[in-house]
């Protein structure tokens, strides 16, 4: 479905949408317990991915409430899936339940859409292996589709930690049910490491320990997942919050105020920061989790996305809209996502009018004396991209139509409602 946006204002208060990464985890951790009812979840294409999954491994999901999941989960034990396991678009539902997949002697098949069966596995499968476990890519390409099982007990894994920190989540959550636990130890400096500050988090919260050692992280076997009370809540999504401030701050007529923006582990709530740094004038109520951001002249800083990967698309968009020059650094990982974003960003701002240089880890976008116009840009079938996109077609004069923006299903299903309800031209 393609969406056409005319240059226009925003103004309003908005609720961001529930975070993605905790519900994924909280969802598993669950399917890992005895069961859970998980509050203000996350509904959406990339979490229906984990439910299906908690499922597949013998637990139930419910999702009769809209606002809560109550989960029958497999207690620590999986039992073997009838079927294929699809996790569709989603990265972190193939990383987590791979290591699910490992903890039962039989096997387990792994597949999802051709960007996730292009995305890289090989780590992983290789510490599963580490571990006395069986993890194959049929196409020995170390990417999915994948076989994996073989009743692993725990040990300790040599792993890099700059491919993806999903497979440090996903050996601590599988790590606490076997027989004697796992070490990881990293190989490589750790990216994107608040996600898994966002795991031990969530961990904890469902009673179940794991740390960070000198050499990586470990986690003792043996634990019981049991959250107090038997629910969680799901805080509110700082990489979707990204979209909203940055159309606030971009385009706020008045201001825009977003909700359900209370401080966690989330790496992505540094996006305040760097919009401050931009020189937007924005205000964080922590206590009463609001952020509220006006239309601001911003100018171009640099930036490192090491620790912060899905803001990259977001900090393109500022940068292509502000003045002078945006360097976002350390962003090679950022290539293994749905899409490799660096390229996508620069290819796409371009044919708006950015001038846009690509590195290997690096984007740096030169606001001076550039502004955005009307075109049709592709959303390469990945949630973050269609979103930066439009809200740079906000700013661009004239008309911006970004291709196959269903998409966003995968994080943030109403994304253009909230658009259109902030007052945007939005065409659909
Ligand atoms: O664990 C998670 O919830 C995530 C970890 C990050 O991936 P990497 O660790 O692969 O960088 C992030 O990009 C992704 O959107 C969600
Ligand atoms: C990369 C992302 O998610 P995943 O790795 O789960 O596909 C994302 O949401 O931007």
């Amino acid at each position: 479905m393609d969406v056409t946006i005319r240059e226009s204002a925003v103004a309003g208060t908005t609720q961001a949408p529930p975070s993605k990464s905790y519900t994924h985890r909280a969802i598993l951790a669950a399917g890992y317990a005895g069961g859970a009812t998980v509050h203000d979840p996350l509904v959406s294409a990339d979490t229906k991915a984990t439910m299906r999954a908690v499922s597949a491994y013998g637990g139930t999901v419910d999702r009769s409430d809209e606002s809560a999941i109550a989960v029958e989960g497999f207690d620590g034990r999986p039992e073997t899936p009838d079927d294929v396991i699809d996790c569709a678009n989603s990265g972190t539902t193939m990383r987590l339940v791979t290591a699910t997949a490992a903890l039962q002697d039989e096997l387990t098949v792994l597949t999802g859409d051709d960007s996730l069966r292009s995305r890289p596995q090989g780590p992983l499968l290789d510490a599963v292996g580490q571990l006395g476990g069986r993890a194959d890519s049929t196409r020995s390409n170390g990417q999915a589709p994948l076989v994996v099982g073989g009743g692993i007990d725990g040990g300790t894994v040599a792993i890099p930690g700059d491919v993806s920190s999903q497979y440090i989540t996903a050996l601590l959550m599988a790590g606490a049910v076997t027989e004697s636990g796992i070490d990881v130890d990293l190989t490589t400096e750790l990216k994107s490491s608040p996600y898994v500050d966002i795991t031990l988090e969530v961990l904890e919260d469902f009673g179940v320990t794991a740390e960070q050692t000198h050499d990586g992280y470990t986690v003792a076997g043996g634990q019981s997942y049991d959250p107090a009370d038997g629910t969680y809540h799901v805080p509110g999504d700082f990489s979707s919050m990204s979209y909203l401030l940055a159309m606030g701050a971009l385009a706020g007529d008045d201001s825009v105020t977003v909700t359900s923006a209370f401080p966690s582990a989330q790496g992505d709530s540094a996006i305040v920061d760097i919009l401050d740094r931009m020189g937007a004038t924005l205000d964080w109520d922590r206590e009463d989790g609001e952020i509220t951001v006006e239309r601001s002249a911003l100018s171009g800083i640099e930036v490192g996305v090491e620790d912060t990967p899905d803001l990259l698309p977001t900090i393109a968009t500022l940068g292509a809209a502000a003045d002078g020059v945006t360097r976002i650094t350390d962003a090679e990982h950022v290539r293994y996502k749905e899409t490799d974003r660096v390229s996508a960003m620069a290819e796409e701002l371009t044919k708006m009018g950015a001038e846009v240089e690509e590195k290997q880890d690096e984007l740096v976008v030169y606001g001076e004396d550039t502004s955005l116009h009307g075109a049709t840009v592709d959303g390469k079938a990945d949630h973050r991209i269609i979103m930066s996109l439009a809200v740079a077609g906000l700013v661009a004069d004239g008309e911006t139509t970004v291709t196959g923006t269903e998409h966003v299903d995968v994080s943030f299903p109403n994304f253009f409602e909230v658009l259109s309800d902030l007052g945007a031209a939005v065409e659909r």
